[in-house]
């Protein structure tokens, strides 16, 4: 996969050279550029913001470096893909999910927009639309100062969905949100540690009740911290024990 950011803030970026996702770019996995917005500037002062139309505190991304940025990026496509889509994190976007991540996994090029100050004129999504898939995304309801903390989350999430990045896939599957619930809690040495035991059931080698105590905690905790996610579940999935339970 390859994967564009354009910031004024590329330092902002650098986690992403670190562990699972920086394993993945060194080995190939992962194709992903870092781009500084002020690159695309012509004039000496290297100006990317000015005052809002209308009036308003705070200041609006100019729009021509942002065309210049972007077009760079649609220009040079990797063999055989698309229309790149084109990520602008924005606390009017839609909700960033893991279901979300998992689509844009199968991507061949995503473009993510860094935007900063009040956001970015409109008029760049709007010309954006001519060149890639465009999709306005939020990490969540509340506002950060600009787009990258935004990247930072959804290319690790994203990238550790790519084959090869994470070391055993299974993994994935076990986790929070993969299957629509909260995980189960987790446990290692010591079995006793400050007159806590692990639950004993975890201690019994028996699998089969095993993955039914862990199944029920998924359900118990999802139940209890996020009722939400249990809308519209089949509770015909359910195993007997934990149909009753809910
Ligand atoms: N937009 C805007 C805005 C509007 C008012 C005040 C401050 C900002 C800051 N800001 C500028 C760029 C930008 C990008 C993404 C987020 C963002 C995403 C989520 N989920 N929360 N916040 C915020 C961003």
């Amino acid at each position: 996969m390859r994967i564009d950011v354009v910031t004024i803030f590329p330092e902002y970026l650098a986690p992403l050279e670190l562990s699972l996702i920086g394993k993945a770019r060194q080995d190939g996995l992962l194709d992903l550029r870092v781009h500084d917005l002020r690159a695309f500037t012509t004039d000496r002062h290297r100006t990317v913001d000015d005052t809002p139309y209308g009036g308003g505190a705070g200041m609006v991304m100019k729009p021509e470096p942002w065309a210049q940025a972007l077009a760079a990026i649609a220009g040079d496509r990797p063999e055989g893909a698309g229309k790149p889509v084109l990520i602008v994190p924005s606390p009017a976007g839609e909700r960033f999910t893991q279901a979300l991540a998992y689509e844009l996994a199968e991507e061949k090029h995503l473009a993510f927009a860094c935007g900063r100050y009040e956001g970015i004129d409109e008029r760049v999504i709007d010309w954006s639309r001519d060149h890639f898939d465009v999709r306005p995304v939020s990490l969540g309801d509340y506002v950060l100062n600009g787009g990258e903390v935004a990247v930072l989350a959804m290319v690790e999430a994203i990238g550790r969905l790519l084959p090869g990045v994470v070391g055993n896939p299974e993994s994935l599957v076990e986790e929070s949100h993969s299957d629509g619930l909260l995980e189960y809690p987790v446990y290692t040495k010591p079995s006793v540690w400050r007159d806590r035991e692990v639950p004993a059931v975890l201690l019994s080698g028996n699998h089969g009740r095993i993955a039914q105590w862990r199944r029920h905690e998924q359900f118990r905790r999802t139940a209890q911290r996020r009722p939400d996610l249990l809308e519209g579940f089949d509770a015909g999935k359910l195993p007997r024990a934990d149909r009753t339970e809910l």
